[in-house]
């Protein structure tokens, strides 16, 4: 296998057992944070196909057993209690990782573990993938971007992040793991993918996961007045969970390493989607403004041209459809009603 140059050893065999016919499964997966939110969806998709083995590997910072405990006990499903810090022996064929808190709140809670997530974590599970001759995916993000000065952002864009900010933990830290993603890849000939993720949401965000979505919906159902952060003219463009592990099973199974962009143009500023939340879902809600975090981007969009051009992948969900999806499944876990 030779790459930009480099020439690399083949992978090792697998065990003479994979290719027999009697062998149950063709692919063994490993979802690294597979009990989060983007993640178990994400799961539940690689298991519709029964020749998918996925085995997660989870340590429930921000992920729960609960998202996953319609596989618990299913002979092609394994969970695993394990943080990426550490190494990990298992034998796969492909590896999603997607291990590492990231809602602002979470992330920034112990920002030198957010760090060692992305870095160690990330150098784990490369040489996982080194050992085992896996192929790997790494969700990235939009954040790599900084506060970007081009909009809408292209792959090409190199971004605008403040290195020694309060988000630096993640941005910085993703921005590391995609480094090292491509030195394993230059250096040893591991087949890699990186995805860059823009804001996602639906159905399983935790209740109190404090990003804007989930905080919206979770306060209209409360009675509680929406928090929009000043200056409220921020944007974000939202991406609806089920079109995001589209695009993630898309660029794993394609031939393109990435970086690509995945996630939906469509973009609104924090006021717009407050008003989206209250016309929806409470009209007599009220709106406040509070004050804001610092570093927070003031503008962000995909540009999704290589996602379509590459990948055939765009996004069908708009946020007026995927709103009420997430809705019906905050009342449940609520226990707040449609009267
Ligand atoms: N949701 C988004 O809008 C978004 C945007 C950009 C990128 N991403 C990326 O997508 C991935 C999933 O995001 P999500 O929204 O589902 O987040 P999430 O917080 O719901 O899920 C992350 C999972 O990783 C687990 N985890 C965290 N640290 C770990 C560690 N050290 N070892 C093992 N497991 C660990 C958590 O317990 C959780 O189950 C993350 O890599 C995130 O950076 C998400
Ligand atoms: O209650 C709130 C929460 C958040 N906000 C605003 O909503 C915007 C989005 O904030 P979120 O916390 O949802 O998410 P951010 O876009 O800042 O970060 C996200 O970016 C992409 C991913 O990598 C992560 O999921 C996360 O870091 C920000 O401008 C924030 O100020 C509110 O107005 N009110």
């Amino acid at each position: 296998m030779a790459t930009n140059g480099t020439t690399t050893k083949p992978p090792p065999m697998p065990s003479p057992l994979r290719n027999s016919k009697f062998l149950q499964s063709n692919t063994r997966i490993l979802v690294t944070g597979g009990a989060g939110f983007i993640d178990s969806h994400l799961v539940d998709r690689l298991m519709q196909n029964e020749k998918n083995e996925v085995i997660v590997a989870d340590n429930y910072f921000t992920g729960t057993k609960d998202n996953l405990k319609k596989w618990i006990g299913h002979p092609r499903f394994e969970l695993i209690r394990h943080d990426v810090t550490e190494p990990l022996m298992v034998e796969v064929d492909q590896i999603y990782h997607l291990a590492c808190p990231a809602s602002p709140i979470f992330y920034k809670y112990n920002p030198v573990k957010t760090i060692k997530t992305n870095v160690i974590g990330t150098l784990n599970m490369l040489g996982l993938a080194k050992r085992v001759g896996a192929r790997i995916l790494l969700t990235s993000t939009s954040e790599v971007y900084g506060d970007p000065l081009v909009h809408p952002q292209t792959e090409s864009y190199w971004g605008n992040v403040n290195p020694i900010g309060v988000r630096s933990c993640y941005d910085e830290g993703k921005r590391v793991a995609e480094t090292l993603m491509y030195d394993y890849h230059r250096q040893h000939g591991i087949e890699i993918r990186i995805a860059r993720i823009f804001n996602t949401y639906g159905p399983r965000m935790n209740i109190d996961d404090g990003r804007v979505v989930s905080n919206f919906i979770a306060q209209a159902l409360r009675g509680e007045a929406l928090t929009v952060q000043k200056p409220g003219t921020q944007t974000r463009s939202f991406c609806y969970v089920s079109d995001m592990v589209d695009g993630l099973m898309r660029l794993m199974e394609g031939d393109q390493t990435g970086p690509i962009n995945i996630g939906n143009p469509g973009e609104f500023t924090m006021v717009e989607l407050a008003e989206t939340v209250k016309e929806l879902i409470k009209p007599d809600v009220e709106i406040k403004m509070v004050e804001n975090t610092p570093d927070d981007p003031r503008q962000r969009k995909p540009d999704i041209s290589k996602a379509k051009e590459v990948l055939g992948w765009e996004p069908k969900v708009k946020l007026r459809e995927g709103l009420p999806l997430m809705e019906e499944d905050f009342r449940l876990r609520l226990g707040v009603l449609k009267k």
